[in-house]
């Protein structure tokens, strides 16, 4: 019997961020993926060229078409673009019960490109955020949602009882952009737990946000723990990092395939 989860995200057409790196991830981790778009990239690794948001109906309606047939164990969600977008799949998730939402609050492309409009932010904290099980900010979004600067880790523990304090179960604040070593910060509303890994020098890292909460989304829906998916997830986000390649001109992907050395007994 296959563990699932669908992804609730934007298409990078140049596969390494988005809905791609998320149904990769599903499946390096053994986990069988699905999907429901909100939003088409015309992207590569210079950069986004055009975006077009789809409307809410058929958004709407890929969501239906997955719960009202298949048992969903777990829900990601990237790319939402808009507040009416965000509303739709609240309402959708809501409807049908959905179980274990991991929200990676996607805000602006590591290439410098707006996937979530500024106006949006609010309606993401209002609706989405109480309903997930664990958000995923990194420094920049953590930031946005609460209203203050995020550089540190005393400022990433503020910015977590805040969030917190917007519904969320579990928050991971991600300090892959401090200097230093990348340590992220998960917290359950009475301690903080930091997941801590050497800072790989490597300027390959499209798709990291994308990919790590999709880890922690396929650990979710195998059964692990909030505590335990997080662990795999970071394990598996710095195999990914580590074995990123220069693909196209510009910041090149993370790399898959975790479950293969994990069967060798590799990893
Ligand atoms: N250079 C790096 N070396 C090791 N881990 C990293 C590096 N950059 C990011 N990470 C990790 O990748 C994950 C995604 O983080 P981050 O890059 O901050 O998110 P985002 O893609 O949303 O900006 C986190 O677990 C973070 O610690
Ligand atoms: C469709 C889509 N979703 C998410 C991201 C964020 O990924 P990154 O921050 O690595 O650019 C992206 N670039 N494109």
């Amino acid at each position: 019997m296959w563990n699932t989860a669908l992804t609730i995200a934007g298409s990078d057409s140049s596969g390494g961020a988005g809905i791609q790196a998320d149904l990769k991830s599903f499946a390096a981790l053994g986990v069988f993926g699905m999907s429901a778009i909100t939003a088409i990239t015309a992207q590569n690794t210079c950069g986004v060229t055009g975006i077009r948001e789809l409307d809410t109906e058929i958004i709407n309606d890929q969501i239906d078409a997955v719960f009202s047939d298949i048992r969903v164990d777990a829900v990601k969600i990237g790319m939402l673009s808009n507040s009416e977008i965000i509303k739709t799949v609240t309402a959708a998730l809501v409807r049908h019960k959905a179980r274990n939402i991991v929200l990676d609050t996607v805000m602006v492309a590591k290439s410098g490109s707006q996937l979530l409009k500024k106006d949006a932010i609010a309606a993401l904290k209002k609706h989405l955020i109480p309903q997930a099980l664990v958000v995923t900010p990194n420094l920049y979004e953590a930031s946005e949602l609460v209203g203050f600067e995020v550089n540190n880790q005393a400022d990433m523990k503020k910015a977590a009882a805040v969030i917190k304090e917007m519904g969320a179960q579990y928050i991971v604040v991600k300090g892959g952009h401090l200097p230093g070593s990348a340590c992220d910060l998960l917290y359950d509303g009475n301690k903080f737990s930091s997941f801590a890994n050497e800072r790989i020098d490597s300027v390959h890292t499209h798709g990291t946000g994308c990919t790590f909460s999709s880890a922690i989304a396929a650990g979710l829906a195998k059964g692990l723990s909030v505590e335990a998916a997080v662990a795999e997830a970071k394990r598996y986000i710095t195999m990914a990092i580590t074995h990123g390649f220069a693909l196209g001109k510009g910041i090149g992907p993370t790399h898959h395939f975790y479950e293969l050395y994990h069967r060798a007994g590799l990893y």
